[in-house]
């Protein structure tokens, strides 16, 4: 047992961050609270806009201005990221956490060779020997179904296809173990076979690991593939949040409902796709109400004040004066 095994590896509470635009004040991320303990997986979806980068990005100290944490904590094993000097934050930024983005020359080296880049993140944490770190840097990127993963190993980032360069960038991101790993939608343009490959590789290390991650995406499947946990976003806040088993099995939030009937496995035969009616709400110009009123089938009197987050379900929250009453039942696959 090591001393960080008693608190959680990350627990953001309450987190704000505005963006202070020439056009007035964003409230990207409002009132955001998540935990995370060692080797899970929380799965963090939305809607474009919704504040799922915003909310990574002030976790990992990436915000640029006019972006700014107004309010809240994000304690890393304990330590407020917030507060916390910029020296150590660079240096837990640079081995404890980090970051998988969508383009994955955000984080390779285009002048080093894979084998080097995958070498380099295994013996960064592992007293063994090149040979063995070689090996197994080939065995991961065989088991993220690459084909030919010598030939791979001693190539140019440059000379390998899009989603192969996407692979080798999550490969060594959890070869290098670190305590929590934040993916932005890495995988979303990826065939749906491979995509299925890799997440099942990434959960493997991640419990191996005990690294924490926090995957954020608009696509419910790949959380029920997954998470462990989900946490939906909508306009800068978390409206429900829960297990995945609990929150795909019983929604309550109107929100997430709609998410749900509107994944493809889910609609009746022959029936076109249900969309959620309706437009996100400018966030430079957020009504006084809850944020779904305009586009919600429940909504009442009741919701012209916003809500706040409350327990309707053991472990189960919800952002929303009318959760549901009737379980709905969906048929997705937990992983
Ligand atoms: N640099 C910036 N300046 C002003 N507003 C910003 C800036 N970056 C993000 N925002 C705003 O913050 C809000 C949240 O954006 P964010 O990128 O977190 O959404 P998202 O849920 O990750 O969406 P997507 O899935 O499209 O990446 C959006 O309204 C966005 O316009």
């Amino acid at each position: 047992m090591s001393a960080h095994d008693s608190v959680p590896t990350l627990e953001v509470r309450n987190l704000r961050t505005h963006f202070h635009t020439p056009a007035g004040v964003l409230p990207a991320v409002d009132d955001v609270s998540l935990t995370l303990e060692r080797g899970r997986i929380l799965g963090l979806v939305g809607e474009s806009g919704s504040g799922k980068t915003v909310t990574g990005f002030s976790i990992l100290g990436l915000l640029d201005a006019p972006g700014r944490i107004v309010g809240g904590q994000i304690l890393f094993q304990g330590r407020d990221l917030v507060t916390l000097d910029k020296k150590t934050l660079r240096s837990l930024q640079g081995n404890r956490i980090a970051m998988i983005f969508q383009d994955p020359m955000m984080t390779l080296n285009p002048v080093l060779r894979v084998e080097a880049q995958m070498i380099d993140a295994v013996l960064a944490h592992s007293k063994i020997s090149r040979e063995q770190a070689r090996e197994l840097a080939r065995d991961t990127l065989g088991s993220m179904g690459i084909a030919s993963p010598d030939e791979r190993l001693r190539a140019y980032p440059h000379q390998l296809s899009g989603g192969m360069r996407q692979r080798v960038a999550i490969a060594i991101a959890l070869l290098h173990k670190p305590d929590l790993i934040i993916a932005d939608e890495p995988t979303t343009a990826l065939d749906v076979t491979i995509q299925a490959q890799i997440l099942s590789e990434v959960q493997k290390l991640a419990r191996l690991n005990g690294t924490a991650l926090i995957w954020i995406t608009h696509d419910l499947s790949v959380v029920a593939g997954l998470a462990d946990d989900i946490a939906v976003m909508y306009s800068g806040r978390i409206v429900e949040q829960g297990t995945v088993a609990e929150v795909l099995d019983r929604p309550q939030h109107p929100y997430t409902q709609g998410l749900i009937g509107s994944l493809p496995g889910n609609n009746r035969r022959g029936q076109r796709l249900r969309q959620i009616p309706g437009l996100t709400p400018n966030l430079l110009h957020l009504p006084p109400t809850c944020a779904f009123a305009a586009r919600c089938e429940r909504v009442s009197e009741q919701c012209l004040t916003r809500p706040e987050i409350t327990e309707p379900l053991p472990g189960h929250l919800v952002r929303c004066f009318h959760p549901a009453i009737q379980p709905e039942t969906v048929e997705l696959q937990h992983g």
